[in-house]
C-alpha cells in the first residue's frame, strides 16, 4: 500500500520563506490526514509543494505506488471552463495522461464517480452555469475520477452546505479505508477534522507544529496557541469528540 512522507521540505516565494523545514512521520494508504492551520500558515504551499508545482528543499517521499503519477492534487479554486459540460470535464480530467482513445471502462468510471458525489443530474449542465458547491463537487469528481492513490484537497468543503460536507468527508474516508487511497485534506473546520481525519498535521507560519492521531492534535492548549481561541474537547453522549469554543470577552 501506498505510504508518503515528508522529509525537511522548505517552499519560497521569491525571497520569502514559506515553508520552513517541514518533517512528518510516514502516512500510510488508507488513512485520512487533515491538513490544519490558520489562514496564511502554508496549507496550500505544501500542497503545491507536494505536488511539483513548487520547487524547494527537502524531499517528498512516496513509497509503494503502483502508477507513475500517484498523486492527484485539487486546488482550492478549480476554476471553470465555461465551454464545457460536467460530464465532459469529469472525462477530460479521467483522460489525463492516459492514452487518447476512451474506453468503456474511462466512461464507466466518469458515471460511477459522479454517481459517488451525488451529482450524476447535473452531468449536463455547463460548468459556467454551476453554483459555487456544485462547482466544488465537479472539482472533487475530477480529482477521484483519476483513481489517485495519494490526493491532496485543499478546503474541499468550503462552499459546500452542511448536510454535503458531512456527505462528502464521509464518502473520503469509506474510499480511503476501502480503496488503501491516502487522503490528505486542509480543512478550517475541526470539528470536521475530529470527526473525520484520522490524524492531522498542524501548520502555523509555514512550521509543523504538531501530527499525530487527530484527538492529540487539537486540544485546547495548541487550539490557544495557534488560533488564539478558547475552546475545550469534550465526548459527546455517544463518545464522540466535539469542539465547545468560548466566546472571546
Ligand atoms: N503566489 C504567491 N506569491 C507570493 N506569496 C504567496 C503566493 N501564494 C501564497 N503566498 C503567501 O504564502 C503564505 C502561505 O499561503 P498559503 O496559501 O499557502 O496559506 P494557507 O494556509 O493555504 O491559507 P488559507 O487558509 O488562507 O487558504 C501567505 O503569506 C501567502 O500570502
Amino acid at each position: 500500500m501506498v505510504g508518503l512522507q515528508l522529509d525537511r521540505l522548505t517552499a519560497r516565494y521569491g525571497s520569502e520563506e514559506i515553508l520552513r523545514e517541514v518533517t512528518t512521520p510516514r502516512f500510510p494508504g488508507g488513512q485520512v490526514v487533515g491538513l490544519l492551520g490558520p489562514n496564511a500558515a502554508g496549507k496550500s504551499t505544501l500542497f503545491r509543494r507536494i505536488f511539483g508545482l513548487l520547487k524547494g528543499g527537502g524531499a517528498v517521499c512516496v513509497d509503494g505506488a503502483e502508477s507513475s503519477r500517484p498523486i492527484v492534487y485539487m486546488p482550492q479554486d478549480t476554476g471553470a471552463n465555461a465551454a464545457l459540460t460536467v460530464y465532459e470535464s469529469v472525462l477530460l480530467a479521467r483522460m489525463q495522461g492516459r492514452r487518447l482513445k476512451v474506453s468503456d471502462e474511462d466512461l464507466d468510471r466518469v458515471d460511477a464517480t459522479l454517481a459517488e458525489l451525488g451529482i450524476s443530474e447535473i452531468a449536463k449542465r455547463e460548468l459556467g452555469n454551476l453554483s459555487g458547491g456544485q462547482r466544488q463537487m465537479v472539482g472533487a469528481a475530477q480529482a477521484l475520477v483519476q483513481q489517485p492513490e495519494i490526493l491532496l484537497l485543499d478546503e474541499p468543503t468550503a462552499a459546500l452546505d452542511l448536510n454535503r460536507q458531512i456527505g462528502f468527508l464521509a464518502l473520503l474516508k469509506r474510499i480511503a479505508r476501502d480503496r488503501g487511497m491516502l487522503i490528505l485534506v486542509a480543512l478550517h473546520d475541526l470539528g470536521h477534522a475530529l470527526r473525520f481525519t484520522d490524524q492531522a498535521m498542524l501548520l502555523q507560519s509555514g512550521r509543523l507544529v504538531d501530527c499525530g492521531p487527530t484527538a492529540s492534535v487539537i486540544t485546547s492548549d495548541t487550539l490557544w496557541r495557534v488560533y488564539g481561541v478558547k475552546a475545550r474537547i469534550e465526548p459527546c453522549s455517544r463518545g464522540v469528540p466535539q469542539l465547545i469554543v468560548e466566546m472571546p470577552d
